[in-house]
């Protein structure tokens, strides 16, 4: 397959890097970037052309599929121009930074007859989280109830602000947890203790989400990006016979100078590395074989409905409804 690839940056590059020489059957053969000089930069390693505009790229007759990792407010002119081209595109999450520009892609994409669009959910394609969907769906903990989740960063730059908690980060948490549970969301409410000193003035954190699902399990998610120390993700699920918990990373215990330690994780590109792997090489797989697979338009516009719910509830205080029309039949 060959691919374009649209934004350039922190995960852009590693996504080309990752499609250059992990995935197998894909081969990045134009790049493109609002900054030329960056797309360059990542174009010359994996012997792609740069391309001026997104417009060009998705236009361009050697690209097969795309891959959209531009940042938030993008995503969806440029999804919504792939879709009209027929290209099958990867887009980063959040498909979409505002529920209602979801919604447009979701009507787009059933006009077009075709699922197109996946999503980059990577959380799905982790073994850890692979192996508690399996205890979970063979009933090893009975009934799930209540979830916790913490999502934690060492820092975040200045331009992270206090929505991103739910837009950029809780959003994980919200995808993983729905495919987890297999049901929707239902409220959000936030609530937020004091700031942490670490941290631009201008940025309330850490917060915290607590979610109800439609049949009445509860979900609480804090989400905290400075904490300083490491990359740090937990999820425990609490069911009516058991409990179930994320695994760390594997990493050796050292004792020495009187402390037994294990190392913390310190960036995401090495908490989910072959995570991206996975999905990528599945997302390849789909390609070639043509049989849609993955999170769809549906997952990413429902996680948008709740992080759009979720800034609300920041900023009111109030137990925000998760306003979610019927799962359309097209992706049943
Ligand atoms: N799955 C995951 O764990 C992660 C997902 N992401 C997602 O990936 C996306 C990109 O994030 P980063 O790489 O961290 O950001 P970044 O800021 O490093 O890179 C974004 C790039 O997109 C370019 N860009 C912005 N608007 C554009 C446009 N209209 N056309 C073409 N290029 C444009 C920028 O110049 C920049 O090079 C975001 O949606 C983010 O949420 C980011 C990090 C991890
Ligand atoms: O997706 C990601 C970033 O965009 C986001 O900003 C971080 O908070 C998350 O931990 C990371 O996984």
């Amino acid at each position: 397959m060959k691919i374009g690839l649209i934004g350039t940056g922190w995960i852009g590059e590693e996504h080309v890097r990752r499609l250059s020489g992990r995935v197998s059957g894909a081969e990045v053969v134009a790049v493109s970037d609002i900054d030329p000089e960056r797309a360059a930069a990542v174009a010359a390693p994996a012997g792609a052309r740069v391309v001026a505009t997104a417009e060009e790229l998705i236009a361009d007759p050697e690209v097969q599929a795309v891959v959209v990792t531009s940042w938030g407010p993008a995503h969806a002119g440029q999804v919504l121009a792939c879709i009209e081209a027929g290209k099958p595109v990867f887009c980063e999450k959040p498909l979409t930074t505002e529920a209602a520009d979801g919604l447009r892609i979701l009507e787009a994409e059933q006009a077009r007859g075709k699922r197109l669009v996946q999503v980059g959910f990577m959380r799905r394609y982790d073994a850890g989280y692979r192996a508690i969907k399996a205890v979970l769906d063979e009933g090893g903990i009975g009934a799930p109830l209540i979830a916790h989740c913490a999502h934690r960063n060492p820092t975040q730059p200045e331009s992270y602000h206090s929505d991103k908690p739910m837009v950029d980060t809780a959003v994980h948490e919200i995808d993983v947890l729905r495919w987890l549970l297999g049901e929707e969301f239902a409220s959000v409410q936030v609530v937020v203790p004091r700031s942490t000193s670490k941290r631009f003035p201008h940025l309330v954190d850490p917060q915290i989400l607590l979610l109800e699902t439609e049949s009445g399990a509860r979900v609480d998610v804090e989400v905290f990006v400075n904490c300083q120390y490491g990359y740090d993700i937990q999820c425990e699920i609490v069911g009516e016979t058991g409990t179930v918990r994320l695994p760390d990373p594997a990493a050796p215990l050292v004792r020495s100078a009187a402390r037994a330690s294990t190392a913390v994780v310190q960036d995401f590109p090495s908490r989910f590395a072959d995570a991206f792997d996975v999905e990528l090489q599945e997302w390849v797989d789909s390609l070639r074989s043509g049989e849609p697979a993955g999170p769809s338009a549906w997952d990413g516009y429902a996680a948008t409905v709740v992080t759009n719910a979720a800034v609300e509830a920041r900023r009111t205080g109030a137990v925000v409804p998760v306003d979610l029309p019927e799962k359309p039949a097209f992706y049943k």
